[in-house]
C-alpha cells in the first residue's frame, strides 16, 4: 500500500524509520541540543545519511510539566527548520504539532506528514489537516500532556485506544481528511502506565484491523526505563528491542532518536520477513 507524502511515495507495507529532531529547549531526551536551525539541519542531514525516511520536527515538548508554547513561538522554532530541510534533503518532513496554524504553515513549506499527538482535538485542527492535503498521524492520548501520567486508568486499554482512534478518524474524515491519508498510533507513554504500554505493544498487530498504517514511538521513553532501570541516555538497547518487536508486528513507521542503529534492526526484521 503506497502513501504519498507531498510527492514522495512510500510503501507502507514496509517498515520505515523516522528520526526525531526536537527544536525545543526542554524535550525529555535531547532538549536544547537542536534548538538552532543550523544545528537541527545538521542533525537531520546525519539522520537521512543514516537511513531515515522521515524527519519529525517538533517545537513543543509534550513531556509532563513542560512549559506551554505559544503558536508564534512554535512557528518560530519549527518553520526555519522545515524550510531548511525541505530545501536540502530528500526526506519526508513530518511536523509534530497540535496547532492548526503550524500544520498549515509547515505543509506550505514542504512538510509531507502532520503528526499530532493530540489526535486533531484542537479547534480547527481537523480542518487544517484536511486543507494541508498530506497524510496525518492520529495518535491516542488520554488527557493532556501535563497531567496524563498522574493516574492513567482504563477498563480495557486495547479496546479504549481502538475506539478513541476510530472516533478521531471519523472526525478527521468529516472535516475532509482522506481515509487513505490516515496513519494511526497507540501513543506509548501518553496517558498510560507501564502495564498499559506493555499490553498495547503485545497486541500491536490487533490495531491493523482498523485498516491503516501504524506509527509507533517508544525511543528512550520512561516505559523502557521502568523495565530496565536505565537512565534516558542508556536506553538504546531497550529502544532497539521495542523497535524490533514493533517491526515484527507490522509497524510501518518507527519514531526514534537513534536512527542508524534502528535502521539496522529493521533491516534484520525485513530480511527475515522476506525470507519467510
Ligand atoms: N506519533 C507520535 N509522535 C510522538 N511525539 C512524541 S514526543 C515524546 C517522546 O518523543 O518521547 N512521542 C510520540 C509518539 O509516540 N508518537
Amino acid at each position: 500500500m503506497k502513501m504519498n507524502f507531498a510527492g514522495r511515495e512510500l510503501d507502507m507495507t514496509r517498515c520505515h524509520v523516522m528520526g526525531v529532531v526536537n527544536v525545543t529547549p526542554d524535550s525529555f531526551s535531547d532538549g536544547g541540543k537542536f534548538n538552532r536551525p543550523d544545528v537541527a539541519l545538521e542533525r537531520a542531514r546525519q539522520m537521512v545519511a543514516d537511513g531515515a525516511a522521515f524527519i519529525d520536527i517538533g517545537g513543543e515538548s509534550t513531556r509532563p510539566g513542560a512549559a506551554p508554547v505559544s503558536v508564534q513561538e512554535e512557528l518560530d522554532r519549527v518553520c526555519p527548520v522545515v524550510e531548511a530541510v525541505a530545501r536540502e534533503l530528500d526526506v519526508v518532513i513530518s511536523v509534530d504539532t497540535s496547532a492548526p496554524e503550524v500544520m498549515a504553515e509547515a505543509a506550505r513549506l514542504g512538510a509531507g506528514l502532520i503528526n499530532d499527538v493530540r489526535a486533531l482535538q484542537r479547534e480547527g485542527a481537523p480542518e487544517a489537516a484536511a486543507q494541508a492535503s498530506v497524510p496525518v498521524c492520529i495518535m491516542h492520548i488520554q488527557g493532556e500532556p501535563d497531567s496524563m501520567q498522574d493516574n492513567p486508568a482504563y477498563r480495557n486499554v486495547r479496546r479504549e485506544v481502538s475506539s478513541f482512534l476510530t472516533e478521531r478518524m471519523r472526525v478527521a474524515e468529516l472535516a475532509g481528511v482522506r481515509p487513505e491519508n490516515i496513519i494511526l498510533d497507540p501513543g506509548f507513554g501518553f496517558g498510560k502506565s507501564l502495564e498499559h504500554n506493555l499490553q498495547l505493544l503485545a497486541a500491536l498487530e490487533q490495531l491493523h484491523i482498523l485498516g491503516h498504517p501504524l506509527l509507533v514511538g517508544m525511543s528512550r521513553k520512561s516505559m523502557l526505563g521502568h523495565i530496565t532501570g536505565r537512565d534516558v541516555n542508556e536506553r538504546l538497547p531497550a529502544s532497539l528491542a521495542a523497535a524490533t518487536i514493533s517491526a515484527m508486528k507490522g509497524a510501518s513507521i518507527i519514531r526514534v532518536h537513534d536512527v542508524r542503529e534502528t535502521v539496522d534492526a529493521v533491516r534484520v526484521v525485513t530480511a527475515v520477513k522476506e525470507a519467510g
